[in-house]
């Protein structure tokens, strides 16, 4: 299992009091499958993939990555997992304005203290698949906004990931190309058998349970998850 959340509740200080953003949510995504995880604003979608991806411990709870309880890591191996194991793809692609699109990639490379030079061939057979060959030597503001988020995408993916979560990726994009990016980052995450949580507002775009849409779709409300929709084999 590459990722899998048992029974994780989180709570943020809120004053004298807490505030519960999540509430006993449990959920898996196997290996090359993409749940899609939608509610209302406020209900608890980035609060899931903050404690998904090891950016925040949960009060209580289990969450394993690629077979690991990863609550019961250090802090610094914590960090590592998410160096290596975990893309994020967030909303705002961050994309730095004065790196081309391979050197935003090899980036993640030089943080993680290795050196890009080994990488660049890796690279840009991701900037291939994400469908920018011959558009490594651009500047962000030389791309569109969708092949912005294909870049965001292709640096998400590189190195050794279990695991994509992505929030919200399609809010900066046209239906068409809303529906483009979900159609690749289902598709990368069945070819790389990648584990992907993907928050979303925009369920046109998930075309759940088709061959190019989301596996399942989840329903948040008030930190609990609810039934999926469709649920893969
Ligand atoms: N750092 C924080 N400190 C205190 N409360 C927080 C913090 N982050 C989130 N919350 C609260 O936790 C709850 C869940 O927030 P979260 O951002 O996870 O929801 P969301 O479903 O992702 O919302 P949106 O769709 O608007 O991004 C909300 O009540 C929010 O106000």
């Amino acid at each position: 299992m590459s990722l899998r959340l048992s029974d994780v509740t989180l709570t943020y200080p809120d004053g004298d009091d807490r505030v519960t953003a999540v509430d006993g949510a449990s959920l898996t995504v196997k290996p090359g499958q993409v749940i899609a995880l939608t509610g209302p604003s406020g209900c608890g979608k980035s609060s899931v993939l903050a404690v998904a991806g090891t950016l925040i411990r949960p009060d209580s709870g289990i969450v394993e990555i690629d077979g690991a309880a990863v609550g019961d890591f250090s802090e610094p191996e914590r960090a590592r997992i998410r160096r290596e194991a975990v893309g994020f793809v967030f909303q705002n692609d961050n994309l730095l304005p004065d790196l081309t699109a391979l050197e935003q990639i090899l980036l993640t490379v030089h943080v993680r203290g290795e050196r890009p030079a080994k990488y660049r061939e890796q690279a840009r057979e991701l900037l291939d698949a994400v469908g920018l060959s011959g558009q490594e030597n651009r500047l962000p503001n030389q791309l569109s906004g969708g092949m912005r988020q294909r870049v965001n995408i292709a640096r998400a993916l590189m190195g050794p990931r279990k695991v994509l979560l992505i929030d919200e990726p399609t809010s900066a994009l046209d239906q068409a190309r809303g529906r483009a990016v979900v159609e690749l980052i289902v598709r990368l995450s069945r070819e790389r058998d990648l584990a992907a949580l993907l928050v979303t507002h925009d369920l046109q775009s998930l075309e759940v349970g088709s061959a190019t849409g989301a596996d399942a779709l989840v329903h948040m409300l008030d930190g609990r998850l609810l039934d999926s929709e469709v649920v893969a084999a």
